[in-house]
């Protein structure tokens, strides 16, 4: 045991249990278990600065920083190894990779044996969400990677007293199982970054389990994240009747102080992080995260759908983002405490991505560890190249981020990356076409996860690598969440479209950004009444003049491309939508079954 270990042990009988047999089954040099003390994580920064791995930044530009650079085989989230292991296939579905569970157990385990042999294990109780929530919702991640532990201090609340609460408790806890599968036997020297060529990141649902084999990197190794806040949560939430999803949470008071929270579907790399923490162009709103990535709904005792985010850290992505595109984000990764993983580092010490500032730095190290000028003709920073920092240096994190039991959601935006088709903004008609909107909504492909970038994909709520079961079962999920609420108090949902090109050039049609609150305006016009909307085929777009465009720099030709609807483009989205609907089988819930008839009728109208 070294100094930084201050318990040696747990009282949970269950989780004693499983670190004993993991350390038997991988053979650590020792186990450490993570109080989540300063000193330790210091401690272990010092360590990883010794391996190489992480590059001090310099204290006066950001304190408490590092800057690391992956292998670059290991920069996403692997979706192709990607498993969810359901005792019968189709309960896992035709989103996901299934295997059996006991098949790939037995093939894990061979690879866990003496997986951490050289290395130390290290154990991190953490919770989801508060602690003090009605139902605290425990994991505990043995992982064999020190940059994980430093990672999920910032992302997770962990350490002893998690452990302390799970100990008076015996609480039951999701086991999350770790290893960067490079095992370093025979006195074999490290490296920098340790990962193995096989990788499998597998669920099971059943039995609330994650095991994680030969990635080092964001989604695939902090496992407290997609993992179990998703993939896992999504299989609790059906059984237990609440929503664990993929979706931003935003506070907005508007000009005459009135409050909406909103929550918003993208999927990764469009957009929620830049619209949790947007700088409205508007004169008199004032905007406040609450979360940027995951949100749990519940309903609460007035039956509207209350939304936490389970999260305590950012994992955001850099590329794109700066002084004129987030200015909260540069706010809150300013007063460091912050690791910063694939982007450039400067020659004093800091770090720079494409998009943090217009003009370029002379020279820096880029990702793969190269002299880079801009000249290179190649990006410093790989596209998802991250920056990890604690959510509550951002300086317009709201309150209600305490609120355990969360704040009530007014409305819900679908989102994605779209050239074409998809209007700015519309408004679905009902919570079951909302539904449809959701379960049908479409995005192209971005670095976020591992192969071809630009490829439109049907993305069901922005969950199509989350969904911890049977999409059809997701998507009639929703629908009973909708039979369960009186439809007043449920939240209206919306799509919107920040990506739309300009046919003739190109260029985006919409500014987007801070100017989003111009759409976000309009949607609570809505909420109160007072918003103008016309009907089209695929749901109520603003009426003309009804998006407040003050101070923008767009005629009214212009604002009228965003929100076309375009009967050419929606004939062909019509059958892309038929042909995704189709994957479903007969776990097709009929309800979406109907709204696609209507959608067909409006068009052919
Ligand atoms: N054109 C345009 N780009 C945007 C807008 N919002 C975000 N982006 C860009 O989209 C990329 C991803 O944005 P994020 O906000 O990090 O996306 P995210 O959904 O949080 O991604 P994950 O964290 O991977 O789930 C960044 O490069 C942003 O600069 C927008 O309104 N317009
Ligand atoms: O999970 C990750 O690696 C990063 C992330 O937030 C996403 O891909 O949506
Ligand atoms: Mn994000």
């Amino acid at each position: 045991m070294t100094a930084t270990s201050a318990t040696t042990g747990t009282t949970n009988a269950a989780l004693q249990a499983w670190v004993d047999e993991v350390a038997a089954l991988t053979t650590p040099d020792k186990v450490v278990w993570i109080t989540g003390s300063d000193e330790e994580i210091q401690g272990l920064n010092d360590e990883l600065v010794a391996a190489g791995t992480f590059v001090k930044l310099d204290e006066s530009k950001k304190p408490n920083s590092y800057w690391a650079a992956s292998d670059p085989s290991d920069v996403a989230r692997v979706e192709d190894r990607t498993f969810i292991a359901s005792e019968k296939e189709e309960d896992a579905g035709f989103t996901n990779n299934w295997m059996a569970p006991a098949e790939l157990k037995g093939i894990m385990t061979d690879l866990y044996k003496g997986c951490m042999t050289g290395r130390t294990m290290y154990v991190i109780p953490f919770v989801m969400g508060h602690l003090n929530a009605d139902q605290p919702m425990y994991g505990v991640e043995i992982t064999d990677s020190a940059y994980v532990v430093v990672s999920m201090k910032i992302m997770a609340r962990i350490g002893e007293p998690v452990l302390r609460a799970m100990e008076e408790q015996q609480a039951s806890f999701v086991k999350c199982l770790h290893s960067v599968g490079y095992p370093l036997t025979d006195g074999k020297a490290d490296v920098k970054w340790p990962c193995s060529d096989t990788k499998y990141i597998a669920h099971f649902p059943e039995t609330r389990e994650i095991w994680s084999y030969g990635s080092g990197y964001g989604g695939n190794a902090l496992l407290g994240k997609k993992c179990y806040a998703l993939r896992i949560a999504s299989a609790m939430a059906r059984d237990e009747m609440w929503m664990a999803e993929h979706m931003l949470i935003l506070k907005l008071t508007s000009p005459t102080g009135s409050k909406h929270y909103i929550a918003g579907a993208f999927p990764s790399a469009c957009g929620k992080t830049n619209l949790a923490m947007i700088d409205p162009t508007l004169e008199g709103w004032e905007a406040e995260m609450v979360g940027d990535d995951i949100a749990w709904m519940r309903f609460g005792k007035d039956g509207r759908l209350y939304a936490v985010n389970p999260e305590f850290g950012l994992f955001g992505v850099a590329p794109g983002t700066g002084e004129n595109t987030n200015p909260n984000a540069m706010r809150t990764v300013e007063q460091g405490n912050s690791i910063f993983t694939n982007v450039a580092l400067t020659d004093d010490g800091d770090v720079w991505w494409e998009g943090m500032t217009d003009e370029k730095p002379a020279h820096l190290t880029d990702w793969k560890g190269n002299d880079w000028t801009p000249e290179s003709g190649v990006v410093s920073s790989h596209p998802n190249s991250r920056f990890c920092t604690p959510a509550k240096q951002c300086p317009m994190m709201a309150d209600e981020y305490d609120e355990p039991n969360g704040v009530p959601i007014d409305a819900i935006l679908f989102g994605g990356r779209r050239k074409t088709t998809v209007p700015l903004v519309y408004e679905t008609r009902d919570w079951n076409h909302g539904v449809f909107v959701g379960a049908t909504l479409s995005s192209e492909t971005t670095a976020a996860a591992v192969g071809a970038v630009g490829v439109v994909r049907r993305d069901p709520m922005a969950m199509l690598p989350f969904i911890g079961y049977n999409a059809g079962d997701y998507v009639n999920h929703w629908l009973e969440i909708g039979k369960q609420a009186d439809a007043a108090k449920l939240p209206k949902i919306y799509q919107v479209n920040w990506f739309r090109r300009d046919r003739e050039d190109g260029s985006f049609l919409w500014p987007g950004f801070g100017d989003n609150a111009r759409v976000l305006k309009w949607i609570i016009e809505r909420l109160d009444g007072s918003g103008e909307g016309v009907d089209t085929p695929v749901g109520i777009v603003p009426a003309p003049g009804a998006l407040d465009t003050t101070g923008l720099d767009m005629t009214e030709e212009q604002v009228a491309k965003a929100l076309e609807v375009n009967a050419e483009e929606w004939a062909t989205e019509l059958g892309l939508i038929e042909e995704w609907l189709a994957k479903f089988g007969d776990k097709l819930p009929s309800q979406m079954s109907d709204e696609l008839a209507t959608l067909k009728a409006n068009l052919e109208g």
